[in-house]
């Protein structure tokens, strides 16, 4: 097998097909580079979770092969840190503290007690919340919930990072201010992020690549760089343009012609 230099993610001629028959990825072939931030854009129900949950290891390709650094996901997974996932519902465990809900994966990997609180620690301040490690969820807004759930995938300092729609049950301006905080701790980080999502204007906002994604069976439809520097404006032209070139990409791989 050959691995390119930075690639962190390959999809090679992916198809998954679930036990009901559904095809839910046809043929997927991408290569993910190390620092990328890279989005999967497309209507409900084309594969996006298939993909991003193969590369967390969760579930395998019916024909193909994912490699997470050239290696089969689930053994890297199971042998180090290196890649971390975020879902859309934050998960907190509601009997434990923020901070113990941030140190549940650094316990389970069995670092030492000091300096796993260290590192939750410093992670809860990353995304605002040094003041709340005492709170249980129950106390915290979506928002907050979601800013736990993000310092928990971070603790173990992954390399990868896996998002399914994580602000998509926020409303616009706790996602906004999300989103300006997430790309913060990835310039800050270095990691490279895969990021699912059915908002083009979230993609655009965050991604330095847009996978366009067809409706199913689930193809890579169009691949878009996202040229713009960072932090970016959303209401200046160049931002408008490439929402209008992603909307557009959006619906030719729904078959559909004009723009919503
Ligand atoms: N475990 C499963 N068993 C059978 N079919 C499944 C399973 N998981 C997903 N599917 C089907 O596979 C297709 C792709 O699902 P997937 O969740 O990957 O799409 P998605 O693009 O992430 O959708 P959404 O944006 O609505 O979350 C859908 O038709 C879905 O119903």
């Amino acid at each position: 097998m050959v691995v390119m230099e930075n690639e962190v993610v390959s999809f090679e001629q992916v198809d998954k097909i679930y036990n009901t028959g559904t095809v839910a990825l046809n043929r997927l072939n991408l290569s993910i580079k190390e620092g990328e931030f890279i989005s999967f854009l497309g209507p409900s129900g084309c594969g996006k979770s298939t993909a991003l949950r193969m590369v967390a290891g969760l579930g395998d390709p019916t024909k193909g092969k994912v490699n997470v650094f050239g290696q089969d996901p689930k053994a890297v997974i199971q042998k180090t840190n290196d890649v971390a996932f975020v879902f859309q519902e934050a998960n907190l465990l509601p009997w434990r503290t923020v901070l113990d809900n941030v140190l549940l994966p650094l316990e389970l990997r069995g670092s030492d007690k000091k300096s796993r609180k260290e590192a939750a620690i410093q992670v809860l301040e990353k995304v605002g919340l040094k003041d709340h490690i005492k709170s249980y969820p129950r106390q915290l807004s979506g928002g907050m919930k979601m800013r736990v759930s993000i310092a928990r995938a971070m603790a173990a300092k992954p390399k990868l990072l896996l998002m399914d729609e994580p602000f998509a049950a926020l409303d616009e301006l706790t996602r906004q201010t999300l989103q300006m905080d997430l790309l913060n701790i990835w310039e800050k980080e270095k990691m490279t992020i895969l990021f699912v999502t059915h908002n083009v204007y979230e993609a655009v906002y965050l991604s330095s690549r847009i996978a366009v994604m067809s409706a199913r069976p689930g193809r890579l439809s169009t691949l878009i760089d996202v040229n713009l520097p960072y932090p970016r404006e959303r209401t200046n032209t160049e931002f408008a343009d490439l929402v209008n070139v992603a909307s557009q990409s959006l619906e030719h791989s729904m078959g559909r012609k004009e723009l919503v």
